[in-house]
């Protein structure tokens, strides 16, 4: 077995950002009992390193610590926690080659793609810096003459946040980072399989100045516990979750006893459409970028891909010949755009949607299959002739599969495009306005990319509707889920 802690110690140029240990209320520790759990390289197979396998007691230590720091913290204007975030931000960036790799060898995605991720994660924390110096309120002319209206805007608290594997930077800076901005305390509990990023984080965060508790990190593999803990400690007063439907329902219900303010952002199925107008070029790129951006495994990724009729072999075609020019292998080395699957469970789900499509009638146009490097790798792959009652339909796929649907009008697509009870992110081309206008106003998404197949970025509201989530995360109104508002009425 390869020693990759060492290999991955010496590709860094700070080692010390490959923390090991946990870090609760400004300390770095090991379980209370002692235990701890391997962290993978999902492209070797091999162990990176361990990290302590934390419980309860332990987060609510970090609770604690999040509730008292979080008064001193939220007493500071908002210049002066700007001031920290952006030493936090500059170290991010300054470090961006580090992190970037932490995150490819933890995860899978390529090298490039992982400081894409780094930029975009450091961008969070940025953008809600700069934020912290405009946190708003209101005045309101009084009902009654002796009356004076006031509305001002406090920071929640606590928070608890459980995020997943696909994005180990840019999922927690997208929530910390408008938390911390407006004087919360914030308690991060990233997935298993990895915590390193988060972990990297904390190394600068405590770097820039963050003071002690203001932000956490639980490594652990008994999230059900960690997310018990989020939901019962009375101290906690938002939890938010980025993650599938199943596991958001899950907390949705234990954070129902308490009331607790949730942000959810949940799973997806976004459709991709292509209507006979479009630059079959740039529809071409466009799906490219929205279903294969790391591996297919994000929520946003083009799931179902409609294609107009009289457009759908030409397209079919192209997309065959772009797909085939990916360079599957570890993201660690030079030239490699496709990375592993996360587990040997994603690979199982690709599968499972590729044999039921071609059980009901579809055929490959290229891929389909494990790809010769093994592990978790796979060949990236289109399926064409796919109709509605295939899994794949209904189903998120979360890898790198790509399956083509055909249609006629666009009143058709539209209702096959809603038919789900997903709706985060959608897309479509077309280069007629009345089209362009009617499709994106149809459409039952929280999300629309409009000739584009990439549409995350700091300053916009990402979020879902129906069963993709609650809340927004990033613009200005990212901050909101944060802030409790107050109405102030003085009697004079
Ligand atoms: N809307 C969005 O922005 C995003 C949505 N997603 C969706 O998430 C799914 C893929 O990510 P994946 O990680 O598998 O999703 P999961 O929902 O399985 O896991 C997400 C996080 O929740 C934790 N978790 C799982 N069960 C519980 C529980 N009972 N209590 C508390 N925490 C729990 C996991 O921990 P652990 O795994 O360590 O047990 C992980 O940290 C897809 O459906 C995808 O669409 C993913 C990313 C972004
Ligand atoms: O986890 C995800 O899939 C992200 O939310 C997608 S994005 O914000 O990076 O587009």
């Amino acid at each position: 077995m390869l020693d990759s802690v060492t290999d991955l110690r010496a590709l860094l140029k700070d080692p010390s950002l490959l923390a090991t240990q946990a870090y609760v209320a400004g300390e770095w520790i090991d379980a209370d009992d002692g235990s701890t759990f391997e962290v993978t390289n999902p492209a070797r197979g091999d162990v990176i390193c361990t990290v302590p396998n934390l419980g309860r007691a332990e987060t609510a230590r970090a609770i604690a610590a999040a509730e008292k720091a979080q008064k001193e913290w939220a007493a500071r204007t908002g210049k002066e926690r700007a001031q920290v975030m952006r030493k936090w931000f500059d170290l991010m960036m300054a470090n961006q080659d580090d992190l970037g790799a932490i995150l490819t060898a933890e995860m899978g995605k390529p090298l490039a793609e992982a400081k894409g991720e780094i930029a975009y994660g450091a961008s969070f924390i940025e953008w809600f810096g700069e934020e912290a110096k405009r946190i708003y309120g209101e005045t309101i002319p009084g009902h009654q003459r002796d009356k004076r209206i006031t509305v001002i805007k406090q920071p929640i608290g606590v928070v608890g946040s459980i995020t997943p594997w696909n994005f180990p930077n840019a999922m927690i800076t997208r929530k910390c980072g408008p938390a911390i901005a407006v004087g919360c305390g914030f308690v991060a509990r990233p997935a298993a399989e990895t915590p390193l990023s988060a972990l990297a984080l904390a190394v600068l965060g405590e770097r820039a100045g963050l003071p002690k508790g203001i932000f956490s990190v639980i490594t652990s593999q008994r999230s059900s516990d960690i997310g018990k803990e989020f939901c019962e400690n009375h101290a906690v007063r938002k939890l938010t979750f980025t993650g599938s439907t199943e596991v958001g329902r899950i907390l949705l219900r234990q954070a129902a006893d308490q009331v607790m303010k949730c942000s959810m952002e949940l799973g997806g199925n976004a459709p991709f459409i292509v209507f006979d107008d479009a630059d079959l070029d740039a529809a071409v790129e466009g799906a490219m970028m929205s279903k294969f951006r790391n591996n297919g495994q994000t929520c946003v990724c083009a799931n179902r891909i409609y294609v107009q009729a009289g457009v759908y072999d030409a397209f079919a075609a192209k997309l065959a010949a772009a797909v085939n020019k990916l360079n599957v292998g570890d993201g660690l080395k030079d030239g490699v755009t496709t990375g592993p699957l996360i587990n040997m469970g994603a690979v199982e789900k690709v599968e499972e949607h590729i044999s039921d499509a071609l059980g009901k009638g579809a055929q490959i146009v290229t891929g389909g299959k494990r790809h010769d490097l093994g592990g978790t790798f796979f060949q990236p792959t289109v399926v064409a002739n796919v109709t509605d009652e295939m899994l794949v339909t209904n189903e998120e796929t979360f890898g790198p599969l790509a399956p083509l649907f055909k249609f006629e009008t666009e009143d058709e697509v539209i209702a096959k495009a809603n038919a789900t009870i997903f709706g985060l992110a959608s897309y479509f081309y077309a280069r007629d306005i009345g089209r362009i206008t009617r499709v994106q106003e149809g459409l039952e998404y929280g999300i629309v990319g409009v000739n584009t197949g990439i549409i995350s970025t700091e300053v916009a509201p990402f979020g879902g509707v129906k069963q993709s989530g609650l809340g927004r995360e990033g613009s200005r109104h990212g901050m909101e889920d944060y802030l409790e508002m107050k109405y102030i009425c003085l009697s004079i």
